[in-house]
């Protein structure tokens, strides 16, 4: 059995249209449960001397819904020996996980922006759901910032001047035109990863590397 944490929301949405594409068993009845973990239908079967098989392996896949920022943490424990989510949430956690391939969904910039007015002000109060990075990014800008955690909807914080920063994500710019907001700086590009388990990966290898690769091939 192999088990898969994947970030719910945003990742799982564009991450599972490639999992079905690489001929990956889909999590079995996701769409209409409320319940936290399913199992795939079927797996590879790893024939000896390592050439996988497409024959049906029943329940060899199983499947934990979690909140993005939780998946390395399970992934870290080991008891999710992979993991699909956010590079930016891989970033924030301070959790060991073995990053293996990039998914290209899910793709974001993480950034720095705030009201067109504050651009040429020195940086004070910035608002983020990665207070991690945020403090390594103005840091090592030699920035002495006062970081204020929240929880989302971060642009509020800028628009009602509780932060003259934000440092969020930014996919089409729709968010921070709607809130009257500019850039400032891109700090790094996002998108889903695929990440182990080290020690998964040593004792798992096969099958781990078969998932990977047929990603790989999907996402080309
Ligand atoms: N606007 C966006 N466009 C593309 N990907 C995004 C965007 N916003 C977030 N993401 C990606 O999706 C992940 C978060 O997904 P989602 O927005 O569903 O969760 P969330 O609501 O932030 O999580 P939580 O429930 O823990 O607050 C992020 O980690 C990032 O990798
Ligand atoms: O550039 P855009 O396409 O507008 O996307 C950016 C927005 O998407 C994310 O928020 P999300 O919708 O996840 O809500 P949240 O702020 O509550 O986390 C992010 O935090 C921005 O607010």
């Amino acid at each position: 059995m192999l088990t898969i944490a994947l970030a719910k929301g945003r990742t799982a949405d564009d991450v599972l249209p490639l999992w079905m594409d690489a001929g990956l068993p889909k999590p079995d009845g996701m769409d209409e449960s409320r319940s936290l973990v399913f199992h795939g239908g079927a797996a590879f079967n790893q024939a000896e001397g390592g050439v996988a098989s497409n024959v049906v392996d029943d329940n060899a896949l199983r499947f934990l819904l979690a909140k993005p920022a939780d998946v390395p943490t399970y992934v870290s424990f080991g008891v999710a020996d992979i993991g699909i989510v956010g590079e930016d949430v891989v970033l924030e956690s301070a959790r060991e996980v073995y990053e293996l391939l990039d998914l290209k969904k899910a793709e974001c910039r993480l950034c720095v922006a705030g009201r067109p007015e504050y651009k040429n002000q020195p940086a004070r109060r910035v608002a983020t759901k990665y207070p991690r990075l945020a403090d390594q990014y103005f840091r090592s800008r030699g920035e002495a910032v006062e970081i204020i955690p929240l929880g989302g909807s971060i642009e509020l914080a800028a628009v009602i001047g509780l932060a003259d920063r934000i440092f969020d994500l930014v996919q089409t710019g729709s968010t921070l035109v709607a809130n009257g907001l500019v850039i400032f700086d891109e700090v790094i590009q996002v998108s889903a990863r695929l990440v182990a388990n080290r020690s998964s990966y040593r004792t798992k290898r096969r099958l781990i590397d078969e998932i990977s690769a047929r990603l790989a091939e999907a996402i080309r």
